[in-house]
């Protein structure tokens, strides 16, 4: 928490009955506080508004002028003349409390320095998630009150002494979050073959079909059925900013078509794979949706099968024309293994025809995560053990992205060696029978 937030919550401290809550009860966080005020002229009231404003009370959905009331707390026509700006008693406490600016601009409008009080009521409505989370949830622990949003949806990703609190936490969130109408918990880590989450609703409705918007292109999805990672945007629109009109795109690992969809709206031939029958429909569905469905040749198979069968017989007209071919494999917990599909896909011996045509070799990017100190060199190392070929001074390695302390997420870029597409075992040249290189070579395009 920052310093400020905590001097916040010195002032709106919710009353101390609603600790341990589980039903949220939002009236039993009224309160009313007294903060200092300044009388002021309606006449200069603006511009001493505006003199004021560092010191002045702001609070969402607060309001810091206010009018003066009477001792009985009715309005008191009288006192029309006059209104009170609210102050922040973290800057005001006494009438010396203003600084030389401020103090000179009341002097210049006329306006006595004279702080009063002012009885504020303050409601659930004036208060913050987290100030709620933290008045409810036990003292000294921890209020991680943060989400990732998809659409209408916000996945959280609760600790196990937040669980007790768990519907009143997501009800705060649609609260405080206008957009926000269901908020679900994650309650497996994310082992499922499809990458997808199991979730509990925990407030709100529970439409889990999902519509975003990444890059310009609108996808549509059952977020509780295929996986979508907002978090991966960026990379999305690294990779599809390498690619021309018309190059293909051969997407292993497709889901529901964020780097499928922008790549065709881009001009390019698409064959986009993936092996969850929900995100192949909702691949399909998102083609149409973006008008791309005729770039767009989907398969619904193992990635494996995908590149050895669909991709193995386009691949020499593929090769033999002008175009770029790019591969990318993203399934980071296994596709660097699955690139041992290539070893010989297009035969044990190259086609005469084709080896004039090494300039159109298929870029590939595949990702890994990685545990490793070292883990551009690990990603290589084990995109080299699939393909059995060095990679060295033949690839760049980019750092997608940190997923969780000591795991990385990383890219490997490079040229699919002729030798591996037409490998025989004997014209390997194995990477068991060679040196380890001691450093790789690789480009590093993080930085
Ligand atoms: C990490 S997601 C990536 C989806 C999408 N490319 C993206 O960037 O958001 C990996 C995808 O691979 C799919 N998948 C998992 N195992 C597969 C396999 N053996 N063959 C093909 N697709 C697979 C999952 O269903 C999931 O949609």
């Amino acid at each position: 928490m920052t310093d400020q937030s905590q001097a916040d919550l010195g002032l709106y401290k919710p009353p101390q009955t609603v600790r341990g809550m589980t039903d949220l009860d939002r009236a039993a966080f009224s309160q009313t506080v007294s903060v200092p005020a300044i009388r002021i002229p309606t006449n200069v009231l603006n511009k001493v508004v505006k003199s004021l404003k560092k010191v002045a009370l702001q609070r969402p959905g607060l309001k810091r002028v206010v009018e003066e009331h009477s001792e009985d707390g009715t309005k008191d026509s009288s006192k029309g003349e006059h209104r009170l700006l609210l102050l922040d008693p973290n800057n005001i406490t006494t009438a010396d409390s203003f600084g030389s600016e401020e103090a000179d601009a009341l002097k210049a409008y006329g306006v006595s320095q004279e702080i009063q009080r002012y009885e504020l009521k303050l409601t659930y409505e004036n208060l913050k998630s987290e100030e709620i989370l933290r008045a409810v949830l036990p003292e000294g622990q921890d209020v991680t009150s943060g989400f990732s949003r998809v659409g209408h949806i916000a996945h959280m990703n609760l600790r196990d002494h937040q669980l007790p609190y768990r519907k009143l936490i997501g009800q705060v969130i649609i609260d405080k979050n206008p957009g926000v109408t269901c908020v679900v918990n994650k309650t497996n880590t994310i082992d499922s073959t499809y990458r997808n989450f199991q979730m509990e609703v925990l407030a709100g409705e529970s439409n889990m079909v999902a519509k975003v918007r990444e890059n310009g292109v609108f996808y549509e999805f059952d977020f509780s059925r295929v996986y979508w990672n907002p978090r991966l945007s960026t990379e999305h629109e690294r990779i599809v900013s390498l690619l021309q009109r018309g190059d293909t795109v051969v997407d292993v690992f497709a889901g529901v078509g964020p780097f499928a969809i922008p790549a065709a709206r881009r001009g390019c031939e698409i064959l986009a794979n993936d092996l969850n029958p929900e995100s192949f429909r909702w691949l399909q569905h998102n083609a149409k949706l973006n008008k791309v469905d005729r770039k767009i040749t989907s398969f619904n198979m193992d990635g494996r099968d995908f590149i050895r069968g669909p991709v193995r017989e386009r691949l020499p007209a593929l090769i033999k024309g002008s175009h770029k071919i790019h591969v990318v494999m993203n399934l980071p917990a296994l596709a660097l293994e699955f690139l041992d599909a290539f070893r010989g896909l297009l035969g044990p011996e190259p086609d005469q025809s084709l080896s004039c045509q090494e300039n159109n070799l298929p870029q590939v990017h595949c990702y890994g995560f990685s545990k490793e100190d070292d883990a551009q060199r690990d990603v290589v190392e084990r995109a080299e053990a699939s393909l059995k070929i060095s990679l060295q001074g033949q690839c760049s390695v980019h750092l997608v992205r940190n997923v969780a302390p000591n795991k990385e997420m990383m890219c490997v870029s490079f040229t699919l060696p002729k030798e591996v597409l037409y490998s025989k075992h004997t014209q390997n040249r194995d990477i068991s029978e060679e040196p380890c290189p001691k450093k790789q070579k690789c480009e590093d395009l993080t930085d």
